[in-house]
């Protein structure tokens, strides 16, 4: 399987507050490092740079306004005087106002974010395209002709929805990677969300669809992050009615429920009949990760990849969460192994 990897995420580690402590992000610069070594210990296959993508490619997903924000925001916070880094602290919640952008960098933080967990520096955007980038290279290649691909992505994306970043996510990735396979002549695209926490972007992004399918296995939302998002009867809207599946499960869940509800959603995909098959591969389903409550073992992520192998359709995985250092490069390369038949 191709590998597409970019040194450039070293240029992005922000800080994050998590329990009333700053503290540097979860989401941090060794998981992909960790995750591109255990791909050459196991001699996935190739790995190959990104290609050079002009930025509107981003906007077939998000809007204009959100990638200029994305773009320029560090040197907006910089040019105030501030060298540390760029946080959201104000959202336009409940009757506050957001019909009109804000002018001052500090408004449109809170304008264009769902949370805090999205601290900008002077490197982001630089990670954040080449991120985007690696998903668009990778679905490249699938439109050329290979049966998969990994697009090895940091930051992650699946969070990020048309006009706002957070959980650590500023582009989405995958839905990039989804829109660029339609434009490249795909008639009807599944996109899966296997990470521990609701894919709210991919899900926002295509509701009112019916060429892309979401789907996604996540923490139920009535105790798992991102708590506003991905109960089960959010099925879409309008055209996109009936294309939308999520599946919420409880804390403790381990791979006797996992496992069933993966191939529940597999059948939806099979039934709709994709040209292609899209992953947000998140492995914080693990049983040690830290800021997540499955129980998934390294030896289910080898059956997880063996469920989606079985639908046989041209797939592009692209990495999200995951955050046992440790265990990451285990634990994503065991899905692509699996997936592969090399479990
Ligand atoms: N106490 C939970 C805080 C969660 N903060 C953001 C998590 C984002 C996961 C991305 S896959
Ligand atoms: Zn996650």
């Amino acid at each position: 399987m191709l590998t597409i990897y970019s040194d450039a995420h070293h240029l992005h580690h922000g800080c994050e507050l998590k329990d009333g402590v700053l503290m540097p992000c979860f989401e941090q610069p060794g998981r992909a490092d960790t995750i591109l070594a255990r791909v050459r210990a196991m001699g996935l296959g190739p790995v190959a740079a990104p290609g050079e993508y002009d930025s509107a490619r981003y906007a077939r997903v998000h809007s204009a306004r959100y990638v200029r924000f994305l773009e320029q925001a560090w040197d907006e916070w910089a040019a105030t005087g501030r060298s540390h880094d760029a946080l959201p602290l104000i959202w336009p919640v409940r009757d506050l106002r957001s019909d009109i952008e804000p002018e001052f960098i500090d408004g449109k933080l809170g304008f264009y974010a769902m949370d805090a967990g999205v601290a900008i520096t002077a490197g982001t955007w630089r990670a954040v395209s080449a991120s985007a980038n690696l998903a668009l290279t990778g679905m490249d290649a699938l439109l050329a002709g290979e049966s998969s691909a990994f697009a090895l992505c940091r930051p992650p994306g699946h969070h990020a929805a048309a006009e706002y970043m957070g959980g650590y996510c500023y582009l989405n990735n995958a839905a990039i990677a989804v829109q660029s396979c339609l434009d490249g002549g795909a008639r009807r695209v599944a996109l899966l969300d296997v990470d521990y926490h609701h894919g709210n972007g991919g899900q926002s992004i295509f509701y009112q669809r019916d060429d892309v399918m979401f789907l996604s296995l996540h923490g139920d939302p009535k105790s798992s992050y991102p708590y506003f998002s991905g109960h089960r009867d959010e099925a879409g809207a309008g055209a996109g009615l009936g294309f939308n599946h999520n599946y919420p499960l409880p804390h403790g869940t381990g791979w006797p429920a996992y496992g069933e509800a993966l191939r529940h959603a597999c059948g939806r995909v099979a039934a709709y009949a994709p040209d292609a098959l899209v992953v947000s591969l998140g492995v914080d389903t693990f049983k040690e990760d830290p800021i997540s409550q499955f129980r998934l073992e390294s030896e289910d992520f080898l059956r997880l990849g063996e469920t989606l192998g079985g639908l046989g359709l041209p797939t592009l995985f692209v990495m999200e969460g995951g955050y046992m250092v440790d265990d990451i490069g285990v634990n994503a390369v065991n899905v692509l192994m699996g997936f592969e038949g090399r479990a």
